[in-house]
C-alpha cells in the first residue's frame, strides 16, 4: 500500500508508537492507490471548483483556529476548499507545539455543506466517489491528529458541515445554533464518514434517528444525546470562539507533548483492539516516562519525601 507522502514525513518524525499506530490504521490514510484513490488527480478536480478558503492560525498557546470561509454560501465546500481543508490538515500534522484545535465557521454560522453546485457537476459516480473518498481521507486524519479538538458551531451546521463536527473530538454549540444531516433530503446518506461517526458519538439508535428524521438537532437535544458538550450561553464572558478557546484550555493546560500523549492514547484506545491499544499505550507511555515535564513534576514533589 502506498503510504500517504505526508504519512511518510509524520512517521520518520513521529514516535515510533504513533508510526506505528498510524501504519496500523492504514497509514493515517483510509484510501490509497490500492483503493483506486489518486489524490493528486481527485485534487486537480476539486480545483476546478472554486470559491471561499479554509483560514488555518496557529497560536503560541498551542491552541490553533480553523475556519471555514465562504460566508456569501453559508460557508459552503467549494471544490477548492476541500483542497485547501487537505492541505491545512497536512499543516497541523507537522505542528509539534500544536495541543487544541477550534474549527469554526465565518460570519456566525458554521457549513452548509458541499457547494451545491460543485454537487451538481460531481453528480457521476465516479467523481462522486472520488470526492467521498477525498473527504473521508482528509476527515479521517483531522480527527486522528494528536491535538484536542473541537467544532465550535454557531448558525447551522448541515450535511457534510454536520459530518465535519463528528470530525472534531467535541462539539460546542451557541444558542440556536442547528446541526442537521439533511442528506436524506438529498437522497442521499453522508459520504464523508459522519455515519460511522455518529455512530461511535451518539450510538447507533440515535444515530438512526438523526439520519433517517434529518433531525434538527438544537442545543438542548445534542446535549442529550451527547452530540455537544455544552451550550456556549452568556454573552458577556467574550466572543463565543473566546469562550470555546477558554473551555478548550482546561483540558489542553500543560507540555504539548503530553497533551499529544494524551489525544494519543485515547485514540488508539478507540480505533484499536485492546492488545493492540495497550501496547500503543505502552510505547506511548515510554514516550513521555522520564521525560522533561515527568522530571520537572518529580522535582517539584521532592518535598514530599
Ligand atoms: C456528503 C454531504 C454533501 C454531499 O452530498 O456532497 C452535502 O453536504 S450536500 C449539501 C447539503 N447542504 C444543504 O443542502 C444546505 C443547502 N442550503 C440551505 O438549505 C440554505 O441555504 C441554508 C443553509 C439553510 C440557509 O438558508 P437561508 O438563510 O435562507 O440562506 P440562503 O438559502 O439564501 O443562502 C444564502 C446563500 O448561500 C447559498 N448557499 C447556501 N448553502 C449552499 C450550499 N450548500 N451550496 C451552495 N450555495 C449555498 C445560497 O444559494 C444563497 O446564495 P445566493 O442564492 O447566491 O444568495
Amino acid at each position: 500500500m502506498v503510504m500517504c507522502a505526508v504519512r511518510q514525513h509524520l512517521l520518520r518524525g513521529s514516535c515510533g508508537a504513533w508510526a506505528r499506530f498510524l501504519q496500523r490504521q492504514s497509514r493515517g490514510c483510509v484510501y490509497s492507490s490500492v483503493h483506486g484513490f489518486q489524490q493528486e488527480e481527485i485534487r486537480e478536480k476539486l480545483q476546478a471548483f472554486p470559491g471561499g478558503s479554509i483560514e488555518l492560525l496557529t497560536q503560541e498557546s498551542g491552541l490553533a483556529v480553523l475556519t471555514i470561509n465562504y460566508p456569501s454560501r453559508m460557508n459552503a465546500f467549494s471544490g477548492s476548499m476541500m483542497v485547501d481543508l487537505e492541505e491545512r490538515v497536512s499543516q497541523l500534522e507537522g505542528w509539534t507545539d500544536g495541543k487544541g484545535l477550534i474549527v469554526q465557521g465565518a460570519s456566525g454560522t458554521f457549513c452548509s455543506g458541499s457547494d451545491l453546485n460543485a454537487v451538481r457537476a460531481l453528480s457521476n459516480l465516479q467523481d462522486g466517489m472520488k470526492m467521498c473518498m477525498f473527504m473521508q481521507n482528509t476527515l479521517t486524519r483531522l480527527l486522528r491528529l494528536p491535538m484536542i479538538s473541537v467544532a465550535l458551531v454557531e448558525g447551522r451546521a448541515l450535511g457534510g458541515g454536520a459530518e465535519l463536527t463528528t470530525a472534531c473530538d467535541f462539539r460546542l454549540m451557541a444558542p440556536g445554533s442547528v446541526i442537521q444531516f439533511v442528506h436524506k433530503h438529498m437522497g442521499l446518506v453522508p459520504g464523508w464518514g459522519g455515519a460511522a461517526r455518529l455512530v461511535r458519538i451518539v450510538g447507533s439508535q440515535n444515530a438512526l434517528k438523526l439520519l433517517g428524521g434529518a433531525v434538527k438537532v438544537d442545543p438542548e437535544l445534542a446535549l442529550q444525546i451527547g452530540l455537544a458538550e455544552e451550550v456556549l450561553q452568556g454573552e458577556g464572558t467574550g466572543t463565543p470562539l473566546q469562550r470555546a478557546e477558554n473551555w478548550l484550555s482546561v483540558y489542553t493546560k500543560g507540555p504539548a507533548p503530553v497533551i499529544q500523549a494524551v489525544k494519543k492514547v485515547v485514540l488508539s484506545g478507540r480505533e484499536l483492539p485492546l492488545s493492540e491499544a495497550l501496547r500503543t499505550e505502552k510505547d506511548v507511555f515510554g514516550t513521555v516516562w522520564g521525560g522533561p515535564a515527568n522530571m520537572q513534576a518529580l522535582a517539584s514533589k521532592s518535598k514530599h519525601r
